[in-house]
């Protein structure tokens, strides 16, 4: 990827509220085509960050630029750019849902004879069809979070910032989100994620940055994350599970109905070890990683930085 064609790119970005110094150097790059998650624990400063990449709060210093355009300089262009979707957002209860998307569509100048069109497509996209004659204020808080994604979608921005968009979703919702994130990267858009349930965060991105204190701590592609796992949940239906293991020098932790945990060195060591388990007959049935990896680079994160 060429830096400059970025859909994201901030440098040393900083910006302080009174004594609190919410962003003191952070960077980021965001590219097309992927899911970027934005992942740290509460005040490290990531609204802030999203903030002022939504061009609603000036930074101190640094540098930044969307879809290579300065936002303190060019705000306007950089809005017709991205979608954005708050944390938590006002919606203008008394309107229709079709009308509170058509407001948006004339807010972002999507040409009328386009617009009817585009609310009856994206009312489809999130699932609310139903709702289009209902005033917002009758969708739950889950069914309001949609529309927010929708609104964020109106005038198909090339960059999508979303902060903790999976928050209040239910589970069928959290994996209608994350194909219809997936579907927009896929199209091209740099998305950019903040979230906290990072079970999901881990089907959805591509690529994972670590926030803390106000800074970025480390970036990884969520691929490379898997070979830093190393508990494995193992279940069998028969045959001496944890006597093979034991017999292999390993220390299996204590069986439960969902199996046995054992910690391995590499993804090969656990490749060999389930080969051997099924020539010793050991009917195995269940074999993959514990937790998930996003969880695991996390807390191994955050335990360095007690
Ligand atoms: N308008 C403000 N005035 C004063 N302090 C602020 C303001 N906005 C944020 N802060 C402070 O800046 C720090 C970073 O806040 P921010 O909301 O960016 O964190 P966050 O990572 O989004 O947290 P969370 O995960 O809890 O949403 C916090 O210490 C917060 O109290």
């Amino acid at each position: 990827m060429v830096e400059e064609d970025a859909g994201i790119l901030a440098r040393e970005v900083r910006r302080r509220f009174g004594s609190v110094e919410a962003v003191r150097g952070m960077d980021l790059t965001v590219p097309h085509g992927e899911v970027t998650a934005l992942v740290g624990p509460n005040g490290a400063g990531k609204t802030t960050l999203l903030l002022m990449l939504a061009t609603l709060l000036a930074p101190d210093s640094g540098e930044l630029r969307i879809a290579g355009l300065d936002p303190v300089a060019d705000p306007d262009a950089v809005r017709s750019r991205i979608g954005w979707m708050p944390d938590t957002f006002g919606v203008y209860d008394q309107l229709m849902t079709h009308e509170y998307l058509g407001f948006f569509c004339e807010a972002y100048r999507v040409p009328a004879s386009a617009a009817r069109e585009r609310v009856a497509e994206l009312l489809d996209l999130v699932h609310l069809a139903e709702f289009a004659s209902q005033p917002v204020h009758v969708l739950s808080r889950g069914q309001k979070q949609r529309l927010g994604v929708a609104r964020a979608l109106v005038h198909r921005p090339s960059v999508l910032l979303l902060d903790e968009p999976a928050s209040g979703l239910d589970p069928r919702s959290r994996v209608e989100l994350r194909d219809l994130l997936r579907a927009q990267a896929r199209e091209g858009t740099a998305v950019l994620v903040s979230s906290h349930i990072l079970t999901e965060l881990e089907e959805i991105a591509d690529r994972v940055v670590f926030v803390d204190r106000g800074t970025t701590v480390s970036e990884h592609r969520m691929a490379d994350l898997g070979s830093h796992r190393s508990t494995w949940r193992i279940r069998a239906l028969d045959g001496d599970l944890t006597g093979a293991l034991r017999s292999r020098g390993l220390s299996p932790g204590e069986a439960t109905p969902a199996g046995v945990d054992v910690e391995l060195e590499s993804e090969q060591a656990a490749a060999d070890l389930l080969r051997d388990l099924l020539a010793d007959e050991v009917r195995v049935v269940g074999f993959g990683p514990a937790g998930n990896h996003l969880e695991s680079a996390y807390l191994a994160f955050t335990e360095d930085r007690r």
